[in-house]
């Protein structure tokens, strides 16, 4: 099974225009649907041990993967039957469709099988599935034991990752040739419950990926504590966030860690000072966070118009991003990089709800303030002005508690306060923070997250 980490995400457009190459390059499309559907049918087979297997076929291209992948099963000896929503509608489904010498009976007359195999509609959905389709599709998914989506569960959208009715959630989705947003962004990544990657022979590029493990540096005998990387984290009313911020700073490898007007507690590690220009006018500061616990009155305003006035390189979390709505402008005067990690009330509260997908969503406001933009959720988008983006691949959502975004703010300063670009550092803070979450498993706090980062940063 292909890795899921670092590999390129496309659009549907993207996926067509990779497969267009392949053709020109001395392929077919019937070429690469054999291909495709004889990928399908060995996951399938590996899926099925031996059970019957129903597999639906749509009209367009989907379905002539359906085709194929059944004349596949039936040819090592599993009992497969067919059933169509509509006859095929392009050349290659047609040939599919010709290739398969058993009978095809109409979706709505198809009995229940084992292993339910959905080829009716990939990147080519334009619609909502016709209802009384969508009935018999959750009805035959219900009464399956295992469920089995051919590139995408029919009814979701490719590329904004929605889902066009009531679509069942899949136990398996065979993503063909690369995999598409709807495999990783939210509501339509749940439905495809355990995304694979079958290669079919397609070149593909895109500047869209799944994070993927960072390599950052060990320490050496050149090591001190300040170009290991020194993060100062500006303190306010809630003292609690900005303590698990700076933990979370420490234990994801920062040298030295500076709380700056908050009200003591921490580790002993953590150092404390009062918010004061002497502390702020320090050079060696390679990372500076506001955010976490700084509240939102004036004191709060006054300490980010400081934080923001300073030439450091910047992370803006929280408290700070609902204040810095009406200060957007300052980002367009700062030579030094910022990072932005708003969760989706705060994003929506800044750059509004936005056209197309949560990675367009995230692509433009990276572009709108020069700055690089953490999108959080369950399907994490990093974007950067220059079009790069990355999506989280490991998500837990036992994430979904309180802290657990004040712990990724201190994360992303460390990596940024230890040199790293301000991309690269945001990529390898979500990276680092999945990757704690995933060794705790379920039934965690936020403070068990930050403690957990000690073991995932040593594993790098
Ligand atoms: N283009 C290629 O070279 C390859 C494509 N492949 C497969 O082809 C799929 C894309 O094929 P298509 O572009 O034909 O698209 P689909 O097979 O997803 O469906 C397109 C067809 O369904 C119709 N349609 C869309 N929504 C509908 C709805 N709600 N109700 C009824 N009809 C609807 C469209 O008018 C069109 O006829 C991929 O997901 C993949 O499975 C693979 O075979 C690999 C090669
Ligand atoms: N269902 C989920 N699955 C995975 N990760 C999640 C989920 N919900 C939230 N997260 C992650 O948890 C963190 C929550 O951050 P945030 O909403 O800022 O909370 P807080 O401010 O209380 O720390 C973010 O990193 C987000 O990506
Ligand atoms: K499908």
């Amino acid at each position: 099974m292909t890795p899921i980490a670092g590999q390129p995400v496309l659009t549907a457009n993207e996926m067509r225009a990779a497969e267009q190459q392949a053709i020109d390059a001395g392929g077919s499309v019937e070429a690469l649907m054999e291909r495709a559907g004889r990928e399908v049918a060995r996951a399938v087979a590996r899926l099925a041990s031996r059970a019957p297997v129903l597999v639906l076929c749509g009209p367009g291209n989907n379905g002539g993967d359906g085709y194929v992948a059944a004349r596949f099963l039936a040819g090592i000896g599993l009992d497969v039957r067919v059933a169509a929503s509509a006859a095929p509608a392009t050349a290659a489904a047609r040939a599919a469709r010709a290739g398969w010498s058993g009978p095809v009976t109409p979706v709505a007359d198809a009995q229940p099988a084992a292993i339910l195999v959905d080829a009716l509609f990939g990147t080519g959905l334009k619609r909502p599935l016709d209802p009384a389709l969508a009935d018999c599709l959750r009805t035959l998914a219900g009464k399956a034991r295992r469920t089995i989506a051919v590139d995408l569960p029919s009814g979701v959208t490719t590329d904004d990752a929605r889902t066009l009715g009531d679509v069942p959630i899949f136990d398996v989705t065979l993503a063909l040739g690369a995999f598409k947003p709807a495999h990783l962004l939210q509501p339509a990544a749940r439905h495809c419950g355990e995304t694979r990657l079958l290669d079919i022979g397609v070149d593909v590029r895109s500047d869209l990926h799944v994070i993927e493990k960072p390599s950052l540096r060990t320490p050496d005998a050149d090591s001190h504590k300040y170009n290991r990387g020194m993060v100062t984290i500006v303190g306010g009313a809630m003292t609690g966030a900005s303590l698990l911020a700076a933990e979370a700073a420490m234990r994801a490898g920062a040298g030295y860690v500076a709380l700056l007007g908050g009200q003591g507690g921490g580790p002993h590690a953590l150092v404390h000072k009062s918010f004061d220009d002497d502390a702020l006018d320090d050079d060696r500061i390679g990372a500076l966070l506001i955010g976490p616990g700084l509240g939102r009155d004036d004191g709060a305003a006054r300490r980010l118009d400081r934080a923001l006035a300073t030439a450091h390189r910047l992370v803006l979390d929280g408290d700070a991003l609902h204040l810095l709505k009406d200060r957007m402008a300052v980002l367009e005067s700062r030579a030094a990089p910022v990072i932005l990690t708003p969760h989706a009330g705060e994003f929506a509260a800044l750059f509004g709800e936005g056209e197309g997908s949560k990675i367009d969503r995230a692509r433009a406001a990276a572009r709108e303030t020069g700055a690089i933009v953490v999108f959080k959720g369950a399907d994490t988008v990093v974007a950067a002005p220059d079009g790069r983006a990355r999506i989280v691949g490991d998500t837990n959502d036992w994430l979904s508690t309180a802290g657990t975004g004040d712990v990724l703010a201190g994360v992303i300063s460390a990596m940024l306060a230890g040199g790293m670009p301000p991309f690269e550092a945001a990529t390898a803070g979500v990276w680092l923070h999945a990757d704690a979450a995933r060794r705790l498993g379920a039934a965690f706090i936020a403070d068990d997250l930050a403690a957990m980062l000690t073991e995932s940063r040593a594993s790098l």
